[in-house]
């Protein structure tokens, strides 16, 4: 397979490269830059020496078009133009960015505050969280991959909301991420100084991730909910936990609630229900495709904590890409991916 990555220099596109590097059907990886074209890969990261000894190539059609495989780790507002001319049945298309995600133009464009793509490429999109659209994304010529937030969000939440053992209108989502998700551009959010012994709370009731939990919780739960949710960047570099809480309907036990997420995911192998949180943590699934679920209910409220944690760049973008890519291509969904945990 011949694969092509644009925006291959954030952290998305090297997530990609390492995982790449290591798969068994990719046989060339050609790395596209917008602003450092002909400069080796190696030279901008030392680590990549004498595993990736290659020129940044421009970004043109013809290039990516010679590519079996295309992801796109590109900031918001770039792949709605860049990627509909290279749609057709010859090529996988995989967005990393938002920009497919969401059904809606006006939706877009009110969180994201970008032009959104063209109505009829928006509808061609199927949206990428694995375990849950298998048989679409096996399809699929533009895939969105999702948000690394709602990967968390919807993993924990969709099994619980869709069999009706909690109450989605009262949901409020607590979510924490490490400073790789904001991607490598500096800003004062991300600063040093300003991140760390710092724990900060940002974008309150105006994250972008919002519409599209709301929008995959009705289309794979069947509720039409607006849910509360808070992200907090906490002075690590990967990994996201997500803390829901939400009422359990009368006679619904812990056990319930365990089974069903357990059930849910018995053939998804990325997917682990712990049945035990005593110890529960993002070095748990560091490095991994893992997200890491586990619930509790307390019975003074009668409310359920549904905990999740990822590692954002893992399995809430590059990895899950990888994972979707495999499906496409009618591949195990794991190969290539199956990374132990860095946990020391
Ligand atoms: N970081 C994370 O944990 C996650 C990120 N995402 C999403 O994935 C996308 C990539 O994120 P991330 O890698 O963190 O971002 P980065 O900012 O780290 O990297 C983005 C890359 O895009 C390239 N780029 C910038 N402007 C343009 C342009 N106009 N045209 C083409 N390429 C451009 C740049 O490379 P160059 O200058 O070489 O072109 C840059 O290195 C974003 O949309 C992000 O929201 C999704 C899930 C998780
Ligand atoms: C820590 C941090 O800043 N995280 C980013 C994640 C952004 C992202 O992944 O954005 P899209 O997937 O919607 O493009 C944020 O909260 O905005």
């Amino acid at each position: 397979m011949k694969i092509g990555i644009v925006g291959a220099s954030g952290y998305g596109g090297l997530e990609l490269i390492r995982l790449l590097h290591q798969h068994p059907e990719v046989e060339q990886i050609d790395l596209f830059t917008s602003s450092e074209e002909g400069s080796m890969f190696s030279a901008k990261y030392p680590h990549t020496l004498t595993l990736y000894d290659r020129a940044l190539k421009g970004i043109n059609e013809d290039s990516l078009s010679s590519c079996n495989v295309v992801f796109a780790s590109t900031p918001a507002g770039v792949t709605s133009e860049l990627l509909p001319p290279l749609i057709s049945e010859e090529r996988r298309l995989i967005d990393l960015s938002g920009d497919f995600r969401l059904k809606d133009p006006a939706v877009y464009k009110h969180w994201y505050k970008k032009e959104p793509a063209p109505i009829e490429v928006i509808e061609q999109a199927t949206y990428g969280l694995t375990e849950w659209n298998r048989d679409a994304i096996r399809q699929a010529c533009l895939l969105a991959n999702p948000g690394c937030y709602p990967t968390a969000v919807l993993l924990s939440l969709l099994p619980l909301i869709k069999e009706r053992l909690i109450d989605p209108t009262q949901l409020v989502i607590d979510a924490k991420s490490g400073v790789s998700g904001a991607g490598n551009t500096p800003s004062q959010m991300t600063h040093f100084s300003e991140t760390n012994e710092n724990l900060s709370i940002y974008k309150i009731h105006a994250h972008q991730h919002i519409p599209e939990i709301e929008q995959a919780i009705e289309q794979f739960a069947n509720a039409s909910i607006a849910v509360t949710f808070t992200t907090h960047l906490v002075p690590m570099t990967r990994g996201i936990m997500t803390t829901s809480y939400a009422p359990v309907y009368e006679g619904i036990t812990e056990e319930d609630l365990l089974n069903c997420l357990q059930e849910t995911y018995q053939s998804s192998p990325f997917v682990r229900v712990m049945q035990d949180a005593t110890k529960f943590c993002t070095k748990q699934v560091y490095g991994s495709n893992f997200c890491d679920i586990h619930v509790k209910l307390d019975r003074r409220t009668n409310r359920a904590t549904i905990i999740s944690v990822i590692d954002n760049v893992v399995k809430g973008a590059a990895g899950q890409a990888i994972q979707n890519m495999n499906i496409q291509m009618e591949l195990d969904e794991t190969t290539g991916l199956t990374h132990v945990p860095l946990f020391i």
